[in-house]
């Protein structure tokens, strides 16, 4: 998967040389490229920003350096790629989003600053790519760096070869639309906490439905919404008894 990321703090993505990022970019699963969105001004001064038409507070990125940068970095002869644009007035980033653009090949970010973009920058990406606005959740941010840096680790991690141990893709919270169930290591007995007997058992099917059961009970707990959401085949009879 190639990812370019565009922003007037590229020194916010050193973090992605750690890690299992550093380790999918070194071995090729994952091409990614940082630019500084002020490469494309050609003021002294390097101005992205101008005051907002209709007035208030703040600032707006201007279109132009924008507009050549996407230029740059979605050539109309190549494939297009997905623009997504961190936004507070973005759809939900969830886990079925990361899974879908884990499968994309090509994924260019825009991170915006200040009051946000331009609103022509979407609108004319629009006409020659997929442009999705994004949001992390119902608070606001400086900027979509650090949302950025939040989606590429979701779905960085999803790529094939990238998890030591991809089975655990299976269990974790909102593999199925629930939340994960409870997990322990040793010892088996903590300062007076013991570890659930039926985790200790060996009984493989036991196991398992003790993990179902808890798993939907924390999400009945917590996550309401998660199970209200649940398409109905997903819980079956022996669900509902629990
Ligand atoms: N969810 C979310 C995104 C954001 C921002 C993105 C860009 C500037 S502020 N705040 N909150």
């Amino acid at each position: 998967m190639r990812v370019d990321v565009v922003s007037i703090f590229p020194e916010y993505f050193a973090p992605l040389d750690l890690s299992l990022i550093g380790r999918a970019r070194a071995n090729g699963v994952l091409q990614l490229a940082v630019h500084d969105l002020r490469t494309w001004t050609h003021d002294v001064h390097r101005t992205v920003d101008d005051t907002p038409y209709g007035g208030g507070p703040g600032m707006v990125m201007r279109p132009e350096p924008w507009g050549e940068a996407l230029d740059a970095l979605a050539p109309a002869e190549a494939p297009p790629p997905r623009l997504l644009v961190p936004s507070p007035a973005g759809a939900p980033f969830t886990q079925a989003m990361a899974y879908e653009l884990a499968a994309e090949s090509h994924l260019l970010f825009a991170c915006g600053r200040y009051e946000g973009i331009d609103q022509r920058v979407l609108a004319h990406a629009a006409t020659r790519m997929p442009v999705t606005e994004v949001s992390l959740g119902d608070y606001v941010l400086f900027g979509g760096e650090v949302a950025v840096l939040v989606m590429l680790e979701a779905v960085t991690r999803l790529l094939p070869g990238v998890l030591g141990n991809a089975g655990s893709l299976d269990e974790e919270s909102h593999a199925h639309g629930l939340l994960e169930a409870p997990i322990y290591t040793k010892p088996p007995s903590w300062r007076g906490h013991d570890v659930p007997d039926v985790l200790r058992s060996g009984d493989h099917g036991k196991i398992a439905r003790w993990r179902r059961e808890e798993g939907l009970l924390r999400t009945a707990a917590r996550r309401p919404d998660l199970l209200a959401a649940l398409p109905a085949d997903r819980l079956d009879k022996r669900d509902i008894a629990a």
